[in-house]
């Protein structure tokens, strides 16, 4: 039997095609989104047809995505408007507003696991509400992307999980249910909202017979596709940079830092989100004039510290902290340090330092972690690979290269065919493990004081 999983994230569709009893590879495929951060659905499918051939291989087939994008329909089932993306930060003065409204930081976190921010769908609700009151008035119901494609693939009726529900900001992950009141107050009406399926369901039937899992969002994806244990806390660098770990029990954080989602398999995913990761390692690319190996090779060939520069890497706003009109800043330059390759170590170090204080805000949350996973895009630079566990302050372990999003749709398609109660027992992937080197260990502790200081003296600007 074979298996197909499906990653829509920001940047791109990629699907796997797998063995059902142990998830080995027997094909892939990718396809490109536009850019930006909204996006007219169509584009999403557009890019999942050309796996099309792919996956009428499948027995079953599940979706994992980027979380929290709005997809507004109307009556009739058509998108009311392109969706406003996670990275969308228009909604801001709108987070702002809903958490007076509703009681404070506190409160919010305590009912929903979230304290909003723009990249909530529940922000983007309210913008639309004050904005486009038409397209508002016109929102029947409201789906996440990954909903919208698993309906589309066939789902009977609009179906999501846990996982990708807890992103809203309008379903309370203790109480496992919706709070439609917090949707209301948000849209000025009651919208339509997907049903929420259990984990490893079987939610409908494709065109070519194959069953659909429920699916779930990119980051509860990965989780299932790397079979995240107590004590790992995983690092990915997308076009996010997350920090996330499996709990039992769900987390309410009224700092906001934490996110207290669900994950794909019952349990819950406190998880920490940076809205600029890889992308810091493409644009310092373009500043120096290189390819990604390139910018890798120039950061590994500077001294720990880049010679005094430090990068701010808040380039299209941050969401971790709550910045969203921040931009990036370069600190230090002289004469003497202006060089590519301080530029470049500079911008490894700043995505690294954005990624431990991620871990850190996760720490006050009472994540221990015990084993430090990187993966997602950016995890391909080796000089991201050799700084990490000296910014880190510990051991990185990169497991071999591959769509773990898609892997973990896949594995949750393989748990609807099987219809048991726990998801299959794929065997873990080989993985490399990575030491400080001496000379970075040592510089690590001031790289990360000085970030420390530009990032809390920039706070205000
Ligand atoms: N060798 C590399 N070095 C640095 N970044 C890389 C490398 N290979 C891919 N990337 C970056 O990874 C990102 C895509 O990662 P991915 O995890 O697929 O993101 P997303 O899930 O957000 O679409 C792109 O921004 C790309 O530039
Ligand atoms: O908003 C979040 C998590 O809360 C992001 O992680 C999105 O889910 C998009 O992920 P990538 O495209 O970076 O994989």
């Amino acid at each position: 039997m074979l298996v197909a999983g499906i990653d829509s994230s920001t940047q791109s569709t990629k699907v796997v095609l797998c063995r059902a009893e142990d998830g080995r590879i027997v094909d892939q495929i990718s396809a490109p989104h536009p850019d930006g951060t909204e996006c007219h659905p169509r584009h999403w499918s557009d890019a999942l047809d050309q796996a099309r051939e792919l996956l009428e291989r499948a027995d079953a087939v599940a979706v994992a995505a980027q979380q929290h994008g709005m997809v507004a329909l109307d009556e009739g089932g058509e998108v009311v408007r392109p969706a406003l993306l996670w990275n969308d930060t228009r909604s801001a003065p709108q987070a702002r507003a809903l958490v007076d409204e509703l009681g404070g930081a506190k409160t919010w976190a305590e009912r929903t696991g979230l304290v909003p921010v723009a990249s909530f769908t529940v922000t983007k609700l309210r913008w639309m509400a004050e904005r486009e009151p038409d397209n508002a008035a016109r929102t029947a119901a409201v789906l996440l992307p990954h909903d919208w494609l698993t309906w589309r693939l066939g789902a009977a009726g609009h179906v999501t999980d846990r996982g990708d529900a807890s992103g809203t900001g309008y379903w309370s992950p203790a109480e496992g249910r919706y709070l439609p009141e917090i949707a209301a107050a948000a849209l000025g009406h009651e919208p339509g909202l997907p049903r929420v399926a259990a984990p490893g369901e079987t939610v409908g039937e494709t065109a070519w017979g194959a069953r659909i899992g429920p699916g779930t969002g990119d980051n509860m994806g990965a989780a299932l596709g790397l079979g995240l244990r107590a004590g790992d806390v995983v690092l990915s660098i997308g076009t996010s940079g997350t920090a996330y770990a499996v709990a039992d029990r769900p987390a309410g954080d009224p700092s906001g830092l934490v996110a207290g989602f669900a994950d794909a398999t019952g349990r819950f995913l406190p998880l920490v989100c940076t809205l600029n990761a890889a992308r810091v390692l493409t644009s310092a690319a373009a500043m120096v004039g290189a390819d990604l190996d390139e910018l890798s090779r120039l950061a590994l060939a500077a001294e720990p510290g880049a010679g005094g520069l430090t990068l701010l890497p808040y380039l299209d706003g941050e969401r971790t902290p709550d910045r969203p009109d921040a931009t990036g800043v370069l600190s230090g330059l002289t004469t003497s340090n202006a060089t590519r390759e301080n530029i470049a170590r500079a911008a490894v170090e700043a995505l690294l330092c954005s990624l431990a204080d991620a871990v850190d805000h996760l720490a006050a949350q009472g994540v221990r972690p015990r084993r430090t996973l990187l993966i997602g895009g950016g995890a391909r630079s080796a000089a991201v690979r050799a700084l990490a566990p000296a910014i880190l302050g510990t051991p990185v372990t990169v497991p071999e290269p591959a769509e773990y999003v898609a892997l973990g749709a896949a594995r949750q398609a393989a748990w609807a065919l099987a219809g048991t109660p726990e998801p299959p027992a794929w065997p873990d992937r080989p993985a490399s493990e990575h030491e400080a080197a001496p000379g970075d260990a040592a510089a690590a502790e001031s790289v990360r004081a000085r970030y420390g200081v530009l990032r809390d003296a920039t706070a205000t600007w």
